[in-house]
């Protein structure tokens, strides 16, 4: 209370660009059946990164108009950028820790932050190199697909030290068109259905996946054996989609959530938000009914959400 008044308060910068160019690269990744990710060179590791100041220490900025302990956020951008030159590490929520951690260290009088990442991703280039096609080291090309984010919750225990009290890491925006191996059939029926069962549909799906490991050391650790890199998580959720045979969306989803804590014990849990982006038939092909035109249907769209924990 201050002034009659109960408050909640934070502030910070949000969407910093960073472009940190050879950076540390990510070794030491343990193989899984389901993709052929072991690691990368990080020659270019970029990034938006979002910090959010959370203290009572800054209400006086409110109540009062007084600054003094305002960090203002043009500084924070500033500090952001020097500690993606200084990080030594190799991943997103590795650099979120070292920025967290030393962001507290700096200014004691900030309570606790939240800071948060988005990979901006980069394609590398296939060019020509002795009569074969390689991935050039020097050219990237933006790609506007689906990106790794993570986001830490820093905050101090008694003696002060910054301590991680929560994490979420997660790949989103993946955009997943299966054109057969898909139904929806025998849902409830009543006046208000319209809609025909499909045994086989073409099944186009929006997708964010999220997860939270079990012990953070496992997340932050140096050797990366028990890293779970976004690029893996993405990868076996194409593999299941590609091999399974969901009768709906939710059904394929709670066997993409079990695959994941089976391939990743150090995972805690597992959460999902899947749209429902369907096209509806058009036509079929009078020669081959394999060929088929769909296209947009009715803009509503059905989502399905899923929390996996142990
Ligand atoms: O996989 C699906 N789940 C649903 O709950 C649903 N509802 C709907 O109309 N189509 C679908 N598809």
């Amino acid at each position: 209370m201050s002034g009659g008044y109960s408050f909640d308060i934070s502030y910070g910068k949000m969407r910093v660009p960073v472009y940190r160019v050879y950076a540390t690269p990510l070794e030491g990744i343990s193989a899984i059946p389901e993709s052929a990710f072991t690691g990368r060179p990080n020659t270019l590791f970029a990034l938006e990164v979002d910090v959010e100041v959370f203290g009572r220490n800054f209400f006086p900025a409110y109540e009062k108009g007084d600054n003094s302990n305002v960090v203002a956020t043009d500084s924070m951008k500033n500090f952001v950028l020097r500690q993606a030159l200084s990080y030594e590490g190799a991943t997103l929520e590795g650099f979120l820790e070292y920025l967290g951690r030393n962001l507290l260290a700096a200014y004691s009088h900030m309570e606790a932050l939240r800071v948060s990442g988005r990979e901006l991703p980069f394609h590398y280039v296939p060019v020509p190199h002795q009569e074969r096609f390689e991935q050039s080291e020097v050219l990237f090309s933006r790609a506007h697909g689906d990106y790794a984010v993570a986001s830490l919750d820093l905050a101090r225990d008694e003696q002060q030290h910054p301590t991680l009290s929560n994490h979420r890491c997660g790949q989103v925006g993946l955009e997943l068109f299966k054109v057969t191996g898909s139904s929806f059939t025998r849902f409830y029926r009543d006046e208000y259905t319209t809609l025909p069962e499909r045994e086989d549909r073409p099944l186009f799906i929006y997708l964010d996946v999220f997860w939270k490991y079990g012990e953070v050391a496992d997340m932050l650790a140096a050797d990366h054996q028990r890293y779970v890199p976004a690029e893996q998580v993405r990868d076996l959720l194409q593999t299941v989609f590609h091999e399974f045979v969901s009768e709906s969306i939710q059904h394929l989803v709670y066997e993409m959530g079990k695959r994941l804590l089976d391939r990743f014990p150090q995972l805690a849990e597992v959460s999902f938000e899947a749209q429902n982006r369907t096209r509806d038939p058009m036509a079929v092909s009078s020669v081959d009914e394999r060929v088929k035109v769909y296209s947009d249907p009715f803009p509503a769209y059905g989502l399905i959400k899923l929390t996996l924990s142990r």
